[in-house]
Protein backbone atom coordinates (compact mmCIF):
# COMPACT_ATOMS: atom_id res chain seq x y z
CA UNK A 1 0.00 0.00 0.00
CA UNK A 2 1.34 4.04 0.07
CA UNK A 3 0.53 5.39 3.16
CA UNK A 4 2.20 9.07 3.65
CA UNK A 5 5.01 8.22 1.18
CA UNK A 6 6.03 5.05 2.57
CA UNK A 7 5.08 1.61 0.84
CA UNK A 8 3.37 -0.83 3.45
CA UNK A 9 2.41 -4.29 4.02
CA UNK A 10 -0.90 -4.35 6.01
CA UNK A 11 -0.55 -4.19 9.07
CA UNK A 12 -2.19 -7.60 9.93
CA UNK A 13 0.49 -8.73 7.43
CA UNK A 14 -1.68 -10.53 5.62
CA UNK A 15 -1.74 -10.69 1.41
CA UNK A 16 -3.79 -11.87 -1.50
CA UNK A 17 -3.04 -13.04 -4.87
CA UNK A 18 -3.38 -10.97 -8.12
CA UNK A 19 -4.19 -13.42 -11.05
CA UNK A 20 -3.36 -12.99 -14.97
CA UNK A 21 -6.79 -13.68 -16.68
CA UNK A 22 -4.93 -14.97 -19.63
CA UNK A 23 -2.73 -17.33 -18.56
CA UNK A 24 -5.07 -18.32 -15.45
CA UNK A 25 -1.51 -17.76 -13.00
CA UNK A 26 -1.01 -15.80 -9.82
CA UNK A 27 1.66 -13.25 -10.89
CA UNK A 28 1.56 -10.90 -8.17
CA UNK A 29 0.91 -11.02 -4.30
CA UNK A 30 -1.24 -7.81 -3.01
CA UNK A 31 -1.43 -6.14 0.64
CA UNK A 32 -4.97 -7.66 2.33
CA UNK A 33 -6.00 -4.24 3.77
CA UNK A 34 -7.95 -4.15 6.99
CA UNK A 35 -10.07 -0.93 8.72
CA UNK A 36 -6.64 -0.48 10.70
CA UNK A 37 -4.93 0.60 7.22
CA UNK A 38 -7.65 2.64 6.20
CA UNK A 39 -7.24 4.08 9.54
CA UNK A 40 -3.75 5.25 8.62
CA UNK A 41 -4.20 6.26 5.47
CA UNK A 42 -7.17 8.28 5.96
CA UNK A 43 -4.98 10.17 9.31
CA UNK A 44 -2.27 10.34 6.46
CA UNK A 45 -4.26 12.16 3.52
CA UNK A 46 -5.91 14.68 6.53
CA UNK A 47 -2.61 15.49 8.18
CA UNK A 48 -1.15 16.22 4.66
CA UNK A 49 -4.40 18.61 3.80
CA UNK A 50 -4.00 20.57 7.28
CA UNK A 51 -0.59 21.01 7.29
CA UNK A 52 2.54 20.93 5.16
CA UNK A 53 3.36 21.94 1.57
CA UNK A 54 0.11 21.22 0.10
CA UNK A 55 -2.25 23.40 1.41
CA UNK A 56 0.47 26.74 1.10
CA UNK A 57 0.52 25.88 -2.61
CA UNK A 58 -1.15 27.84 -5.28
CA UNK A 59 -4.25 26.71 -7.75
CA UNK A 60 -1.16 27.37 -10.39
CA UNK A 61 1.51 24.95 -8.07
CA UNK A 62 -0.88 22.42 -7.82
CA UNK A 63 -2.03 22.63 -11.94
CA UNK A 64 2.10 22.46 -12.44
CA UNK A 65 2.38 19.27 -10.31
CA UNK A 66 -0.76 17.85 -12.59
CA UNK A 67 1.39 18.85 -15.85
CA UNK A 68 4.07 17.56 -14.89
CA UNK A 69 2.25 13.93 -13.19
CA UNK A 70 0.38 14.02 -16.97
CA UNK A 71 4.16 14.45 -19.04
CA UNK A 72 5.33 11.02 -16.58
CA UNK A 73 2.11 8.93 -17.95
CA UNK A 74 3.04 9.74 -21.46
CA UNK A 75 6.68 8.86 -20.90
CA UNK A 76 5.43 5.14 -19.22
CA UNK A 77 2.71 4.36 -21.11
CA UNK A 78 3.98 0.93 -21.86
CA UNK A 79 5.05 -0.22 -18.56
CA UNK A 80 1.44 1.43 -17.46
CA UNK A 81 -0.55 -0.29 -19.92
CA UNK A 82 1.32 -3.79 -19.52
CA UNK A 83 0.84 -3.98 -15.85
CA UNK A 84 -2.54 -2.99 -16.19
CA UNK A 85 -3.14 -5.83 -18.96
CA UNK A 86 -1.40 -8.55 -16.56
CA UNK A 87 -4.39 -8.15 -14.57
CA UNK A 88 -7.47 -7.32 -16.66
CA UNK A 89 -6.31 -9.12 -19.46
CA UNK A 90 -7.97 -6.33 -22.13
CA UNK A 91 -5.83 -6.10 -25.09
CA UNK A 92 -2.54 -4.24 -25.28
CA UNK A 93 -3.74 -2.16 -28.12
CA UNK A 94 -7.11 -0.37 -26.39
CA UNK A 95 -5.09 -0.14 -22.83
CA UNK A 96 -2.28 1.85 -24.57
CA UNK A 97 -4.39 3.93 -26.26
CA UNK A 98 -6.52 4.08 -22.85
CA UNK A 99 -3.48 5.33 -21.03
CA UNK A 100 -2.39 7.89 -23.48
CA UNK A 101 -5.93 9.12 -22.76
CA UNK A 102 -4.65 8.98 -19.05
CA UNK A 103 -2.23 11.45 -19.36
CA UNK A 104 -4.78 13.88 -21.47
CA UNK A 105 -6.90 14.15 -18.62
CA UNK A 106 -4.31 15.00 -16.12
CA UNK A 107 -3.18 17.30 -18.84
CA UNK A 108 -6.62 18.83 -18.71
CA UNK A 109 -7.23 19.34 -15.07
CA UNK A 110 -3.15 20.71 -14.77
CA UNK A 111 -4.62 23.55 -17.15
CA UNK A 112 -7.88 24.00 -14.97
CA UNK A 113 -6.01 23.65 -12.10
CA UNK A 114 -5.99 27.77 -11.77
CA UNK A 115 -8.90 28.98 -13.59
CA UNK A 116 -11.86 27.99 -10.94
CA UNK A 117 -12.93 31.59 -9.67
CA UNK A 118 -15.42 32.56 -6.62
CA UNK A 119 -17.91 35.68 -7.88
CA UNK A 120 -18.16 38.91 -5.53
CA UNK A 121 -21.88 39.19 -5.44
CA UNK A 122 -23.53 42.69 -5.00
CA UNK A 123 -25.79 43.14 -1.97
CA UNK A 124 -28.76 45.28 -1.82
CA UNK A 125 -26.28 47.24 0.89
CA UNK A 126 -23.24 49.33 0.00
CA UNK A 127 -22.05 48.82 3.09
CA UNK A 128 -21.00 45.52 2.24
CA UNK A 129 -18.49 43.91 -0.13
CA UNK A 130 -19.62 40.23 -0.38
CA UNK A 131 -17.28 37.26 -2.29
CA UNK A 132 -17.26 33.65 -2.69
CA UNK A 133 -14.23 30.91 -2.17
CA UNK A 134 -14.58 27.59 -3.89
CA UNK A 135 -12.11 25.79 -1.67
CA UNK A 136 -11.09 22.20 -1.44
CA UNK A 137 -13.78 19.48 0.80
CA UNK A 138 -10.69 17.88 2.41
CA UNK A 139 -10.03 13.87 2.10
CA UNK A 140 -11.82 12.08 -0.81
CA UNK A 141 -12.21 8.40 -1.54
CA UNK A 142 -11.71 7.27 -5.02
CA UNK A 143 -13.09 3.59 -5.43
CA UNK A 144 -12.25 2.12 -8.85
CA UNK A 145 -13.19 -0.99 -10.43
CA UNK A 146 -11.44 -3.44 -12.51
CA UNK A 147 -12.19 -2.57 -15.98
CA UNK A 148 -10.20 0.54 -16.69
CA UNK A 149 -8.60 0.93 -13.47
CA UNK A 150 -6.30 3.62 -14.56
CA UNK A 151 -8.46 5.77 -16.71
CA UNK A 152 -11.19 5.48 -14.04
CA UNK A 153 -8.71 7.13 -11.24
CA UNK A 154 -7.80 9.89 -13.77
CA UNK A 155 -11.34 11.15 -13.74
CA UNK A 156 -11.19 11.29 -9.81
CA UNK A 157 -7.64 12.58 -9.05
CA UNK A 158 -7.28 15.00 -11.50
CA UNK A 159 -10.10 17.28 -10.34
CA UNK A 160 -9.59 16.14 -6.82
CA UNK A 161 -5.83 16.98 -6.65
CA UNK A 162 -6.76 20.54 -8.98
CA UNK A 163 -9.33 21.69 -6.51
CA UNK A 164 -6.84 20.91 -3.88
CA UNK A 165 -7.65 17.73 -1.73
CA UNK A 166 -5.71 14.98 -0.38
CA UNK A 167 -6.74 11.31 -1.73
CA UNK A 168 -7.31 8.23 -0.24
CA UNK A 169 -7.64 5.25 -2.97
CA UNK A 170 -8.90 2.05 -3.08
CA UNK A 171 -8.22 0.04 -6.57
CA UNK A 172 -10.13 -3.02 -6.93
CA UNK A 173 -8.77 -6.37 -5.95
CA UNK A 174 -9.17 -7.73 -9.12
CA UNK A 175 -6.68 -4.95 -10.31
CA UNK A 176 -4.04 -3.00 -7.80
CA UNK A 177 -0.69 -2.93 -9.48
CA UNK A 178 -1.44 -0.29 -12.13
CA UNK A 179 -2.42 1.89 -9.82
CA UNK A 180 0.24 0.83 -7.46
CA UNK A 181 2.80 1.26 -10.34
CA UNK A 182 1.22 4.31 -11.40
CA UNK A 183 2.15 5.85 -7.47
CA UNK A 184 5.54 6.08 -8.70
CA UNK A 185 5.19 8.36 -10.59
CA UNK A 186 2.90 10.96 -8.64
CA UNK A 187 5.83 10.81 -6.12
CA UNK A 188 8.29 11.61 -9.06
CA UNK A 189 6.22 14.58 -9.85
CA UNK A 190 6.88 16.24 -6.46
CA UNK A 191 3.31 15.74 -5.51
CA UNK A 192 3.66 15.62 -0.75
CA UNK A 193 3.74 12.67 1.07
CA UNK A 194 0.42 11.77 2.54
CA UNK A 195 -1.50 13.75 -0.86
CA UNK A 196 -2.45 10.27 -2.57
CA UNK A 197 -2.69 7.02 -0.70
CA UNK A 198 -3.86 3.65 -1.69
CA UNK A 199 -5.39 1.26 0.48
CA UNK A 200 -5.52 -2.59 -1.20
CA UNK A 201 -7.92 -5.24 -0.22
CA UNK A 202 -11.34 -6.35 -0.62
CA UNK A 203 -14.30 -3.92 -1.17
CA UNK A 204 -16.51 -5.72 1.63
CA UNK A 205 -13.26 -5.27 4.19
CA UNK A 206 -12.54 -2.21 3.13
CA UNK A 207 -14.86 -0.59 1.73
CA UNK A 208 -16.98 0.58 4.68
CA UNK A 209 -14.54 1.17 6.79
CA UNK A 210 -13.70 3.37 4.26
CA UNK A 211 -16.81 5.08 3.50
CA UNK A 212 -17.71 6.02 7.35
CA UNK A 213 -14.27 7.29 8.05
CA UNK A 214 -15.19 10.78 10.28
CA UNK A 215 -12.10 12.59 8.28
CA UNK A 216 -13.45 11.68 4.90
CA UNK A 217 -15.22 14.54 3.33
CA UNK A 218 -16.26 12.44 0.48
CA UNK A 219 -16.36 9.16 -1.50
CA UNK A 220 -16.26 8.79 -4.96
CA UNK A 221 -17.13 5.35 -6.51
CA UNK A 222 -17.23 3.62 -9.98
CA UNK A 223 -18.26 -0.32 -9.99
CA UNK A 224 -21.59 -1.90 -10.14
CA UNK A 225 -24.54 -0.50 -8.98
CA UNK A 226 -24.87 -2.73 -5.81
CA UNK A 227 -21.70 -1.69 -4.65
CA UNK A 228 -22.51 2.29 -5.22
CA UNK A 229 -25.69 1.55 -3.10
CA UNK A 230 -23.93 0.25 -0.20
CA UNK A 231 -21.03 2.61 -0.50
CA UNK A 232 -23.65 6.04 -1.11
CA UNK A 233 -25.92 4.05 2.59
CA UNK A 234 -22.68 4.22 4.37
CA UNK A 235 -21.62 7.55 3.23
CA UNK A 236 -25.48 9.09 4.16
CA UNK A 237 -24.62 8.36 8.30
CA UNK A 238 -21.94 10.81 8.15
CA UNK A 239 -24.09 13.03 5.39
CA UNK A 240 -21.10 12.66 3.28
CA UNK A 241 -21.59 13.12 -0.29
CA UNK A 242 -21.13 11.26 -3.19
CA UNK A 243 -20.20 10.64 -7.14
CA UNK A 244 -20.83 7.42 -8.11
CA UNK A 245 -20.79 6.05 -11.34
CA UNK A 246 -22.41 2.46 -11.90
CA UNK A 247 -24.20 0.49 -14.22
CA UNK A 248 -25.27 0.92 -17.73
CA UNK A 249 -27.70 -0.77 -19.92
CA UNK A 250 -27.43 1.41 -23.05
CA UNK A 251 -29.84 1.45 -26.10
CA UNK A 252 -28.18 1.81 -29.63
CA UNK A 253 -30.81 3.06 -32.21
CA UNK A 254 -30.32 2.24 -35.42
CA UNK A 255 -33.03 3.90 -38.17
CA UNK A 256 -34.03 2.63 -41.13
CA UNK A 257 -32.17 5.22 -42.85
CA UNK A 258 -28.88 4.65 -41.07
CA UNK A 259 -25.56 4.15 -43.13
CA UNK A 260 -25.80 0.27 -41.86
CA UNK A 261 -22.39 -0.36 -42.61
CA UNK A 262 -21.50 2.49 -39.92
CA UNK A 263 -23.99 1.05 -37.52
CA UNK A 264 -22.69 -2.33 -37.88
CA UNK A 265 -19.54 -1.00 -36.80
CA UNK A 266 -20.38 0.79 -34.35
CA UNK A 267 -23.06 -1.26 -32.65
CA UNK A 268 -19.95 -4.26 -33.07
CA UNK A 269 -17.17 -2.11 -31.14
CA UNK A 270 -19.82 -0.87 -28.80
CA UNK A 271 -20.37 -4.01 -27.19
CA UNK A 272 -17.16 -6.32 -27.96
CA UNK A 273 -14.40 -3.72 -27.21
CA UNK A 274 -12.89 -4.88 -23.63
CA UNK A 275 -15.54 -8.13 -24.03
CA UNK A 276 -18.00 -6.44 -23.17
CA UNK A 277 -16.51 -4.85 -19.99
CA UNK A 278 -17.74 -1.34 -20.16
CA UNK A 279 -20.21 0.74 -18.58
CA UNK A 280 -20.99 2.21 -21.50
CA UNK A 281 -21.33 -0.82 -23.59
CA UNK A 282 -23.88 -0.56 -26.25
CA UNK A 283 -25.62 -4.13 -25.14
CA UNK A 284 -29.33 -3.30 -26.47
CA UNK A 285 -29.73 -2.74 -30.09
CA UNK A 286 -32.64 -1.36 -31.12
CA UNK A 287 -32.95 -1.72 -34.73
CA UNK A 288 -35.82 -0.90 -37.07
CA UNK A 289 -37.61 -4.23 -38.58
CA UNK A 290 -37.12 -3.05 -42.04
CA UNK A 291 -33.21 -3.55 -41.60
CA UNK A 292 -33.09 -5.26 -38.52
CA UNK A 293 -31.96 -8.72 -39.89
CA UNK A 294 -29.64 -7.10 -42.30
CA UNK A 295 -28.13 -4.98 -39.45
CA UNK A 296 -28.11 -8.47 -37.63
CA UNK A 297 -26.13 -10.24 -40.48
CA UNK A 298 -23.21 -7.28 -40.75
CA UNK A 299 -22.92 -7.31 -36.98
CA UNK A 300 -22.63 -11.60 -36.90
CA UNK A 301 -19.91 -11.39 -39.70
CA UNK A 302 -18.17 -8.69 -37.48
CA UNK A 303 -18.43 -10.75 -34.65
CA UNK A 304 -17.38 -13.91 -36.06
CA UNK A 305 -14.26 -11.68 -37.56
CA UNK A 306 -12.74 -10.90 -34.23
CA UNK A 307 -9.36 -11.97 -33.34
CA UNK A 308 -9.52 -13.27 -29.50
CA UNK A 309 -5.70 -13.50 -28.21
CA UNK A 310 -2.96 -13.26 -25.96
CA UNK A 311 -3.67 -9.75 -24.66
CA UNK A 312 -0.01 -8.78 -24.92
CA UNK A 313 -0.10 -9.29 -28.64
CA UNK A 314 -0.74 -6.28 -30.62
CA UNK A 315 -3.25 -8.01 -33.11
CA UNK A 316 -5.35 -9.18 -30.66
CA UNK A 317 -9.03 -7.42 -30.17
CA UNK A 318 -11.00 -8.97 -27.71
CA UNK A 319 -9.02 -10.73 -24.30
CA UNK A 320 -9.89 -13.00 -22.00
CA UNK A 321 -12.90 -11.54 -19.22
CA UNK A 322 -11.15 -10.10 -16.25
CA UNK A 323 -12.34 -12.87 -13.69
CA UNK A 324 -13.52 -16.04 -13.20
CA UNK A 325 -16.37 -14.93 -11.49
CA UNK A 326 -17.06 -12.54 -14.03
CA UNK A 327 -17.25 -15.34 -16.88
CA UNK A 328 -19.16 -17.69 -15.11
CA UNK A 329 -21.93 -14.21 -14.48
CA UNK A 330 -21.74 -13.70 -18.58
CA UNK A 331 -22.42 -17.66 -19.24
CA UNK A 332 -25.09 -17.37 -16.99
CA UNK A 333 -26.81 -14.72 -18.22
CA UNK A 334 -26.58 -16.34 -21.57
CA UNK A 335 -27.85 -19.55 -20.50
CA UNK A 336 -31.20 -16.92 -18.90
CA UNK A 337 -31.55 -15.12 -22.37
CA UNK A 338 -31.48 -18.68 -24.44
CA UNK A 339 -34.26 -19.96 -21.43
CA UNK A 340 -36.41 -16.67 -21.85
CA UNK A 341 -36.47 -17.72 -25.74
CA UNK A 342 -33.79 -14.97 -27.14
CA UNK A 343 -33.02 -16.29 -30.76
CA UNK A 344 -28.87 -16.90 -30.20
CA UNK A 345 -27.99 -16.33 -33.74
CA UNK A 346 -23.86 -16.45 -32.66
CA UNK A 347 -21.22 -17.27 -29.99
CA UNK A 348 -23.21 -18.47 -26.83
CA UNK A 349 -19.89 -20.35 -25.55
CA UNK A 350 -16.67 -20.05 -23.80
CA UNK A 351 -14.46 -19.39 -27.03
CA UNK A 352 -11.84 -22.42 -27.62
CA UNK A 353 -8.93 -22.41 -30.56
CA UNK A 354 -5.56 -21.92 -30.95
CA UNK A 355 -3.94 -19.98 -28.43
CA UNK A 356 -7.41 -19.60 -25.80
CA UNK A 357 -6.35 -22.41 -24.16
CA UNK A 358 -8.71 -22.76 -20.70
CA UNK A 359 -8.41 -18.96 -20.70
CA UNK A 360 -11.76 -17.30 -19.90
CA UNK A 361 -12.75 -16.71 -23.56
CA UNK A 362 -16.79 -15.85 -24.45
CA UNK A 363 -17.41 -15.96 -28.30
CA UNK A 364 -18.99 -12.51 -29.05
CA UNK A 365 -22.42 -13.82 -28.96
CA UNK A 366 -25.86 -11.79 -30.61
CA UNK A 367 -29.15 -12.54 -29.37
CA UNK A 368 -31.92 -11.58 -31.74
CA UNK A 369 -35.95 -10.61 -31.24
CA UNK A 370 -35.10 -9.76 -28.14
CA UNK A 371 -38.10 -8.35 -26.00
CA UNK A 372 -37.09 -5.37 -24.03
CA UNK A 373 -38.75 -7.07 -20.55
CA UNK A 374 -36.83 -10.22 -20.93
CA UNK A 375 -33.79 -10.17 -18.30
CA UNK A 376 -31.17 -10.18 -20.89
CA UNK A 377 -32.36 -6.59 -22.21
CA UNK A 378 -32.83 -5.42 -18.16
CA UNK A 379 -29.65 -6.84 -16.32
CA UNK A 380 -25.87 -5.33 -17.05
CA UNK A 381 -23.95 -8.15 -18.20
CA UNK A 382 -20.87 -6.76 -18.68
CA UNK A 383 -19.88 -9.11 -21.18
CA UNK A 384 -20.17 -9.25 -25.19
CA UNK A 385 -23.24 -9.90 -25.31
CA UNK A 386 -25.78 -8.34 -27.44
CA UNK A 387 -29.40 -8.04 -27.69
CA UNK A 388 -31.24 -7.31 -30.86
CA UNK A 389 -34.42 -5.92 -30.33
CA UNK A 390 -36.74 -4.87 -33.11
CA UNK A 391 -39.28 -1.56 -33.28
CA UNK A 392 -41.22 0.09 -35.52
CA UNK A 393 -41.62 4.14 -35.11
CA UNK A 394 -39.44 6.77 -33.51
CA UNK A 395 -41.85 7.21 -30.56
CA UNK A 396 -41.42 3.16 -29.72
CA UNK A 397 -37.54 3.07 -30.23
CA UNK A 398 -37.61 5.94 -27.49
CA UNK A 399 -39.98 4.30 -25.33
CA UNK A 400 -38.43 1.00 -25.02
CA UNK A 401 -35.02 3.44 -24.48
CA UNK A 402 -36.25 4.99 -21.55
CA UNK A 403 -38.37 1.42 -20.73
CA UNK A 404 -34.83 0.41 -18.16
CA UNK A 405 -33.95 1.38 -14.43
CA UNK A 406 -30.12 2.46 -15.76
CA UNK A 407 -29.50 5.73 -17.75
CA UNK A 408 -25.48 6.06 -18.09
CA UNK A 409 -25.41 6.48 -21.91
CA UNK A 410 -27.37 5.78 -25.41
CA UNK A 411 -26.25 6.30 -29.40
CA UNK A 412 -28.36 6.29 -32.53
CA UNK A 413 -28.14 6.06 -36.30
CA UNK A 414 -29.34 7.83 -38.72
CA UNK A 415 -29.05 10.52 -41.93
CA UNK A 416 -31.56 12.67 -40.72
CA UNK A 417 -30.77 15.70 -39.27
CA UNK A 418 -33.23 16.88 -37.32
CA UNK A 419 -35.20 13.35 -36.61
CA UNK A 420 -31.47 12.97 -34.58
CA UNK A 421 -31.50 16.02 -32.10
CA UNK A 422 -34.96 15.28 -31.42
CA UNK A 423 -34.63 11.68 -30.52
CA UNK A 424 -31.60 12.75 -28.41
CA UNK A 425 -33.37 15.33 -26.45
CA UNK A 426 -35.26 12.62 -25.17
CA UNK A 427 -33.11 9.75 -24.60
CA UNK A 428 -32.81 9.80 -20.60
CA UNK A 429 -29.22 8.79 -20.65
CA UNK A 430 -25.62 10.81 -19.13
CA UNK A 431 -24.59 10.76 -22.78
CA UNK A 432 -25.62 10.24 -26.37
CA UNK A 433 -23.86 9.54 -29.21
CA UNK A 434 -25.06 10.29 -32.83
CA UNK A 435 -24.14 8.15 -35.27
CA UNK A 436 -20.47 7.22 -33.32
CA UNK A 437 -20.55 5.06 -30.49
CA UNK A 438 -18.28 4.88 -27.25
CA UNK A 439 -16.39 8.53 -27.92
CA UNK A 440 -14.85 10.49 -24.94
CA UNK A 441 -12.38 13.57 -23.78
CA UNK A 442 -11.34 14.92 -20.78
CA UNK A 443 -13.60 18.35 -21.98
CA UNK A 444 -17.06 16.12 -22.19
CA UNK A 445 -18.66 15.34 -18.78
CA UNK A 446 -19.70 12.08 -18.40
CA UNK A 447 -22.56 10.24 -15.13
CA UNK A 448 -25.99 8.86 -15.21
CA UNK A 449 -29.29 9.48 -15.24
CA UNK A 450 -31.58 6.86 -12.91
CA UNK A 451 -29.68 4.10 -10.87
CA UNK A 452 -26.30 4.68 -13.18
CA UNK A 453 -24.96 7.38 -10.90
CA UNK A 454 -25.09 10.59 -9.14
CA UNK A 455 -22.91 13.66 -10.43
CA UNK A 456 -20.41 13.64 -13.19
CA UNK A 457 -16.87 13.24 -13.76
CA UNK A 458 -14.88 14.60 -16.63
CA UNK A 459 -14.86 18.30 -17.82
CA UNK A 460 -14.68 21.38 -15.71
CA UNK A 461 -18.04 21.14 -13.89
CA UNK A 462 -16.56 18.24 -12.51
CA UNK A 463 -13.75 20.39 -10.09
CA UNK A 464 -16.51 21.41 -8.54
CA UNK A 465 -17.88 18.72 -7.26
CA UNK A 466 -14.16 18.52 -5.34
CA UNK A 467 -15.06 21.46 -4.00
CA UNK A 468 -17.48 23.95 -1.67
CA UNK A 469 -18.48 27.75 -1.67
CA UNK A 470 -17.96 29.67 1.38
CA UNK A 471 -19.53 33.40 1.52
CA UNK A 472 -17.21 35.55 2.90
CA UNK A 473 -19.05 39.34 3.98
CA UNK A 474 -17.20 42.23 4.41
CA UNK A 475 -18.18 45.01 6.52
CA UNK A 476 -16.96 48.66 4.85
CA UNK A 477 -18.76 50.72 7.52
N1 LIG B 1 -19.66 0.69 -13.86
C1 LIG B 1 -18.51 0.09 -13.97
O1 LIG B 1 -17.55 0.66 -14.41
C2 LIG B 1 -18.38 -1.29 -13.46
C3 LIG B 1 -19.46 -2.10 -13.28
N2 LIG B 1 -19.30 -3.35 -12.81
C4 LIG B 1 -20.50 -4.18 -12.66
O2 LIG B 1 -20.54 -4.66 -11.36
C5 LIG B 1 -20.62 -6.08 -11.37
C6 LIG B 1 -19.88 -6.61 -10.18
O3 LIG B 1 -18.52 -6.40 -10.35
P1 LIG B 1 -17.56 -6.32 -9.12
O4 LIG B 1 -16.28 -6.92 -9.44
O5 LIG B 1 -18.30 -6.84 -7.93
O6 LIG B 1 -17.33 -4.77 -9.04
P2 LIG B 1 -17.50 -3.85 -7.82
O7 LIG B 1 -18.60 -2.93 -8.05
O8 LIG B 1 -17.56 -4.65 -6.57
O9 LIG B 1 -16.09 -3.11 -7.81
C7 LIG B 1 -15.89 -1.71 -7.86
C8 LIG B 1 -15.10 -1.24 -6.66
O10 LIG B 1 -15.97 -1.15 -5.55
C9 LIG B 1 -15.35 -1.75 -4.42
N3 LIG B 1 -16.38 -2.15 -3.48
C10 LIG B 1 -17.10 -3.30 -3.46
N4 LIG B 1 -17.95 -3.29 -2.43
C11 LIG B 1 -17.79 -2.12 -1.79
C12 LIG B 1 -18.38 -1.51 -0.65
N5 LIG B 1 -19.32 -2.12 0.06
N6 LIG B 1 -17.97 -0.28 -0.26
C13 LIG B 1 -17.02 0.36 -0.97
N7 LIG B 1 -16.41 -0.17 -2.04
C14 LIG B 1 -16.79 -1.38 -2.46
C15 LIG B 1 -14.54 -2.87 -5.04
O11 LIG B 1 -13.56 -3.33 -4.13
C16 LIG B 1 -13.96 -2.16 -6.24
O12 LIG B 1 -12.84 -1.40 -5.87
C17 LIG B 1 -20.03 -6.49 -12.70
O13 LIG B 1 -20.48 -7.72 -13.10
C18 LIG B 1 -20.51 -5.39 -13.58
O14 LIG B 1 -21.83 -5.65 -14.00
C19 LIG B 1 -18.07 -3.82 -12.47
C20 LIG B 1 -16.95 -3.08 -12.63
C21 LIG B 1 -17.01 -1.76 -13.20
C1 LIG C 1 -17.07 4.44 -16.29
N1 LIG C 1 -16.94 3.43 -17.27
C2 LIG C 1 -17.35 2.19 -16.91
O1 LIG C 1 -16.94 1.16 -17.32
C3 LIG C 1 -16.64 3.76 -18.54
C4 LIG C 1 -15.43 3.87 -19.08
C5 LIG C 1 -14.49 2.77 -19.06
C6 LIG C 1 -14.38 2.05 -20.35
O2 LIG C 1 -15.20 2.22 -21.24
O3 LIG C 1 -13.45 1.28 -20.44
C7 LIG C 1 -15.08 5.11 -19.76
O4 LIG C 1 -15.85 6.08 -19.70
O5 LIG C 1 -14.03 5.18 -20.34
Amino acid sequence: MLIAGSRRAAASGAWFDTENPFTGAAWARVARGTAEDVDAAVEAAHAAFRCGAWPGMTAADRGNLLLKLADLVDRDVERLARAEIRDNGKSIAEVRAQVKGVAAVYRYYGGLADKIEGSAIPVDDNQFLVYTRLEPLGVIVAITPWNSPLRLLSLKLGPALAAGNTVVVKPSEFTSTSTLEFMDLVAEAGFPAGVVNVVTGFGAEVGPALSTHPKVAKVSLTGGTDSGRKAYLAAAADLKTVTLELGGKSPNIVFADADLDRAAEGAAAGVFGSAGQTCIAGSRLLAHKDIAEALTTRIVTLAKARRLGDPSEEATEIGPVATRRQFEKILEYIAIAKGEGAELVTGGRQARGEGLGEGLFIEPTVFANVANTMRIAQEEVFGPVLSVIPFETEEEAIAIANDIPFGLAAALWTRDVARAHRVAAKLEAGTVWINTYRRNAPQVPVGGYKQSGIGRESGALAIKEFMQSKSVWVSLA
